[in-house]
C-alpha cells in the first residue's frame, strides 16, 4: 500500500492532509493519534469507502475500491450485535463469502479455510459456541479470524485491543504474527503506544495531518507526541514511551 501525500474529506470537510508512507508486504505498520485524528478514516479510504481528494492511495498496485477483495477489515468487536443467533463458526466462515458467492453453498475447502483460522486465534474449541456468548476480547480474536479466513493480502484493524485481556491481546498478536510471516502486510489503529512499540515495524503519526511515519523509536519520540497530541502530558514508560492522555 502507498500513501502519495493523500488527502481525505468528507464532503467538503477535510478529514486528513497530506499522509505519505508504504505498508510493505509482511510488515506491520500502527496508526497513532488521538481521538478525531484521522486514524478510521484512513482506513475508511484505503477500503475505498471515503474519497481522497487529492494525493493518491495505491492498494496493492490499484486503486483502494478496485483491491477491496484482497483487503480484509476487522471492526471493533462490539459493532457486531452479540445477540445476532450464529455460533462462532459461522461468523468465521462468514469470511469465505466472496470465494463462495451468495449463492454457492460453502465448501470443504471454505470449512477448512474458516477451522484454520480459527485454531490460529486460538478458539478452535469455541467453534460450537454462540458468537455473544464470548467475552468482548474473545469476538474479537473470532472477527480476526473471519477476516484471516478469506486469506488478505492486506489486512487493516480498527483498534482492535481495545477492552482485550492479556490473553485476548497476545492470541490477537500471535495470530498478527503468523499472518505477516506469511507475507500479509498489517494495519493496526490503536491507542497503545507500548504495543506499538512492541509489535509494530513502523508508526505512522497522525493528528488531522501527518506528523511522522517510520520505527517507534524514531517517531514515538516525547517532541513528535507532544505535537501530535497537541501538548497533552506525555512520559517515558519503562515498555517505551506512554502518553498520558488528559
Ligand atoms: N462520516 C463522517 N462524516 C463527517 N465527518 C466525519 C465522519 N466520520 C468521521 N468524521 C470526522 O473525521 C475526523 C476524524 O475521525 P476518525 O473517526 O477518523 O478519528 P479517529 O482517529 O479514528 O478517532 P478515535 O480514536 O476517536 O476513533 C473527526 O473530526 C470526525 O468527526
Amino acid at each position: 500500500m502507498v500513501l502519495a501525500d493523500a488527502s481525505i474529506a468528507y464532503g467538503r470537510i477535510p478529514a486528513l492532509e497530506r499522509v505519505s508512507g508504504r505498508v510493505l508486504a509482511g510488515r506491520t505498520v500502527a496508526l497513532i493519534g488521538p481521538n478525531g485524528a484521522g486514524k478510521s478514516t484512513l482506513i475508511k479510504a484505503v477500503l475505498g469507502l471515503v474519497p481522497v481528494v487529492s494525493g493518491s492511495i495505491t492498494v496493492l498496485g490499484q486503486a483502494p475500491a478496485r483491491a477491496r477483495r484482497e483487503v480484509g477489515y476487522v471492526p471493533q468487536a462490539d459493532t457486531l450485535d452479540p445477540d445476532f443467533p450464529v455460533s462462532v463458526a459461522q461468523v468465521v466462515l462468514m469470511g469465505r463469502y466472496r470465494q463462495v458467492g451468495w449463492v454457492r453453498r460453502p465448501g470443504a475447502a471454505d470449512r477448512a479455510a474458516a477451522a484454520e483460522a480459527l485454531e490460529t486465534v486460538g478458539l478452535a474449541h469455541r467453534a460450537r459456541d454462540r458468537f455473544g456468548t464470548l467475552s468482548g476480547g474473545q469476538r474479537q480474536r473470532v472477527l480476526l479470524a473471519r477476516a484471516i479466513a478469506a486469506r488478505p493480502r492486506l489486512l487493516l484493524l480498527d483498534e482492535p485491543f481495545n477492552g482485550v485481556d492479556a490473553v485476548s491481546q497476545d492470541a490477537l498478536l500471535a495470530a498478527l504474527a503468523k499472518l505477516t510471516a506469511a507475507g500479509t502486510a498489517v494495519v493496526i489503529s490503536t491507542h497503545d503506544l507500548a504495543l506499538a512499540h512492541l509489535a509494530c515495524d513502523e508508526v505512522c503519526l497522525l493528528n488531522r495531518h501527518q506528523f511522522a511515519f517510520g520505527p517507534p523509536a524514531a517517531t514515538l519520540t516525547p517532541e513528535l507526541l507532544r505535537a501530535a497530541y497537541g501538548g497533552a502530558a506525555v512520559e517515558l514508560g519503562s515498555h517505551g514511551v506512554i502518553v498520558a492522555r488528559s
